[in-house]
């Protein structure tokens, strides 16, 4: 799996609940590379509701979660989530297109240290650090479900470093 042509990313799996355009309750997030970020806008409504007009934290924390998972297809390796952190700096507004940036900060080895920021116009909702383990195909053997035929050419475990992405583009 990698980015297409023109800089979009397609869907880590139809179903999957941040970018699948088979999952109805998914988030349905169209992510694309800019330079070394991924980008990605978001309205989100009363299905993601907590306060009343507010947006769910965890509904945030999913969002960045996959946009995570954008950067890893536009990093050319599988990795899962092992740690998660956000800040909710703002409410997340029901009903306002809100734009997620993620990018890497740094790899190593099997660790990749992974950033992300949500905002609303120039207001920051939340800014997000995660930790990535690179893992290979035996990992998602696991859950005993077919894999797509596209991460078959993923799934080979990669220890190499990565150059970080470049400080602000
Ligand atoms: C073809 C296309 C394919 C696409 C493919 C893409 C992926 C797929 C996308 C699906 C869409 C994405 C959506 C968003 C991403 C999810 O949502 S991923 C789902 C949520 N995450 C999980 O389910 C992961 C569950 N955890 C695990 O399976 C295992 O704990 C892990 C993370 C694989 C690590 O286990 P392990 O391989 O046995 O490695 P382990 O030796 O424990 O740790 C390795 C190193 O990391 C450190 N470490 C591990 N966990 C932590 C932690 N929580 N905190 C700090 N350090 C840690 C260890 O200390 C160790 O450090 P060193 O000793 O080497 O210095």
């Amino acid at each position: 799996m990698k980015p297409r042509a023109d800089g979009s990313i397609p869907p880590h799996q139809p179903n999957c609940f941040g970018c699948g355009p088979e999952n109805a309750a998914g988030l349905g997030l169209n992510m694309h590379v800019d330079r070394s970020r991924v980008r990605a806008d978001l309205v989100l409504d009363h299905r993601h509701e907590g306060a009343p007009g507010f947006a769910h934290g965890g509904v945030v924390a999913s969002a960045l979660d996959d946009l995570f998972g954008g950067v890893l297809v536009m990093l050319g390796r599988a990795a899962v989530t092992a740690n998660l952190s956000v800040d909710y700096r703002a409410p997340a507004l029901l009903g306002h297109r809100l734009r997620l940036t993620g990018w890497c900060a740094r790899s190593d080895g099997r660790k990749l240290h992974l950033q992300g920021e949500l905002h609303d116009a120039e207001t920051l909702v939340a800014e997000a650090r995660a930790l990535f383990i690179s893992v290979d195909g035996d990992h998602f053997q696991r859950s005993g479900a077919t894999m797509p035929e596209e991460w078959n050419r993923w799934l080979a475990p990669v220890e190499a470093e990565l150059p970080p992405s470049k400080p602000d583009i």
